[in-house]
């Protein structure tokens, strides 16, 4: 278990940064995931997302650029909406991720399986928690209830890759710049 001077250390240490987008459709209430088919997560349900790389002009463009590549669908209202950083607390050498995470209500194209994901809309309630990342069910109600229109941002920490073990969570007016 990490102290919390340690915690604090790990958190300021240079982050390798992610997006993870989320396609929502409220009026039906359900929310598009993909299956990931390949390498980190495999199996599990998750947003849309990855690396950004250094040819990205900006971390929304990233999140667009793997949104596409993952689903082949083009969000057109992508908007930030909260900021979670990921610390490895048994792999000391790892840097944090810290992993943009994106909201689009509307897209256009047609969802399609590709080779690293396999996409399916869930309804709000039968969301598939039990086969996605542990820190999901904490948050995936702050993008999708958005009446409150508040930002989140938090910190979770695992060990032995999926174990969660504790997370600090708050919303926030607007994001912290990184
Ligand atoms: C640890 O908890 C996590 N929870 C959730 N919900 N999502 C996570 C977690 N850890 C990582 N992620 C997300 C962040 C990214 O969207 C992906 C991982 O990206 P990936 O390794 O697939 O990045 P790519 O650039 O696509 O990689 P390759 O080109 O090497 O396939 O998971």
């Amino acid at each position: 278990m990490l102290r919390e001077e340690d915690k604090e250390t790990r958190k300021k240490k240079k982050k390798k940064v992610f997006t993870l987008l989320l396609v929502v459709d409220d009026e039906n209430e359900r929310v598009l995931l993909g299956e990931k088919k390949t390498g980190f997560g495999k199996g599990f349900w998750n947003g849309f997302g990855g690396k950004v790389e250094e040819s990205d002009p900006t971390v929304l463009a990233a999140a667009l650029r793997e949104l596409e590549e993952e689903a082949c669908i083009q969000a057109l209202d992508a908007k930030e909406v909260g900021r979670i950083t990921f610390i490895w607390i048994d792999e000391p050498e790892k840097p944090p991720w810290l992993v943009h995470i994106f909201r689009a209500d509307t897209y256009s194209g047609q969802e399609r399986e590709t080779e690293e994901m396999r996409p399916q809309w869930f309804p709000f309630d039968a969301i598939p928690f039990q086969q996605m990342w542990a820190d999901d069910q904490h948050w995936y109600p702050l993008v999708l209830n958005r009446q409150k229109r508040k930002n989140f941002e938090g910190t979770f920490n695992f060990k032995e890759v999926t174990t969660l073990v504790d997370f600090e969570l708050k919303e926030v007016q607007s994001l912290s710049m990184q």
